[in-house]
């Protein structure tokens, strides 16, 4: 290849990938027109937060939802980073159902982490992609009242039900979603630690998924999103499924297509739509701008649950 044919067919690898971006850019305008104003809460989990660089490219998607119209709401997780404190102060944790049992001493230390560490490390980051977030627990400006929650075993042997504590674990029974609005009217991007207060001024240790979808619900939001770490619900034989009634998702958990921590995330959606959300998706947080491929393309990311 001579240096002119070489440098002709460069122009045109360039002049293509610049078509291609700005193909992009314009099919995106429908969906901005039509989410402007809307309410879109993201629920960006702990194994997520790993990676620096997904970190950085999470923090710039919501900063460009703000900056189309949209008001993202975050509410973050932090379960891994939460293990490795405990470990490291040498206290033990286990799990029912997917909840981390959680006493008078793992609650305060759940709250400095959650509150403290990875909630100002978020609001860094997206304040750094030129952003304005601001950071808040469920218990300032009485955002999210919880109770204890309570689950029982059936004993397979002597069939009888037994009441298991989870000690501060906490169920958001009421969202007052008063000073989300007000930061949200001010521009300011709304970044929610799942922490709860109790009627007797307990600390609740929330999951992640269910704080995202009670403040989902409390706040009309368009649009739930879960990212986690894996494409979305699969089949059986580990394929994608891109969308789901309601029904159909409760079936996949009857079935048990769905098992493990996936059972809370499809609940979660199921009752944030029940409860008024548009639409709730299931998407790989560990795909770089997997927000924007869900809401500004046709085909979107994940699977979607809603009324179909
Ligand atoms: N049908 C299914 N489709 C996708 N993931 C599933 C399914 N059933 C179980 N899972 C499991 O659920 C996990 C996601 O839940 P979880 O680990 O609690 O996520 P996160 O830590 O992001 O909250 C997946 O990594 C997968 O192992
Ligand atoms: C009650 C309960 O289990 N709370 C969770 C809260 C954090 C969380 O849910 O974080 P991820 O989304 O990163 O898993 C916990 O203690 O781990």
């Amino acid at each position: 290849m001579t240096a002119a044919t070489a440098a002709s067919s460069s122009l045109a690898a360039s002049r293509e990938d610049w078509l291609g971006k700005a193909t992009t850019l314009s099919e995106a305008l429908p969906y901005m027109r039509r989410y402007a104003g809307q309410t879109f809460v993201v629920k960006y989990g702990g194994h997520a937060m790993g990676d620096e660089r997904l970190g950085e490219m999470f923090a710039r998607d919501i900063v460009l939802l703000k900056q189309v119209g949209i008001n993202p709401i975050v509410v973050h997780g932090g379960g891994p980073q939460i293990g490795q404190m405990l470990d490291r102060l040498k206290i033990k944790s286990e799990f029912i159902d997917g909840l981390r049992v959680t006493d008078k001493e793992t609650v305060e230390i759940v709250e400095m982490v959650l509150s403290g560490s990875i909630n100002k490390q978020l609001v860094q980051l997206i304040n750094d992609q030129g952003g304005q977030a601001i950071g808040m627990s469920g218990k300032d400006g009485n955002l999210i009242e919880a109770r204890k929650v309570m689950r029982t075993k059936r004993d397979p042997d002597s069939n009888i039900e037994r009441v298991l504590d989870l000690g501060f674990v906490g169920d958001p029974f009421n969202v007052n979603p008063g000073m989300i609005r007000r930061i949200q009217d001010a521009g300011l991007i709304p970044v929610i630690a799942p922490i709860g207060f109790g009627p007797h001024g307990e600390t609740f240790n929330i999951n992640a998924d269910t704080a995202a979808g009670a403040v989902a619900a409390a706040v009309n939001a368009k649009r739930l999103l879960l990212l986690t770490d894996v494409a979305g619900v699969l089949t059986k034989d580990k394929t994608l499924i891109p969308e789901l009634s309601v029904d159909q998702a409760k079936a996949l958990i009857a079935d048990g297509t769905a098992s493990g921590g996936m059972i809370p995330k499809i609940e979660t959606c199921i009752q944030a739509v029940e409860k008024g959300v548009d639409a709730s998706v299931i998407l790989d947080g560990r795909v770089p701008h997997a927000i924007l491929m869900e809401i500004f393309t046709e085909g979107g990311a994940g699977t979607l649950i809603g009324h179909k």
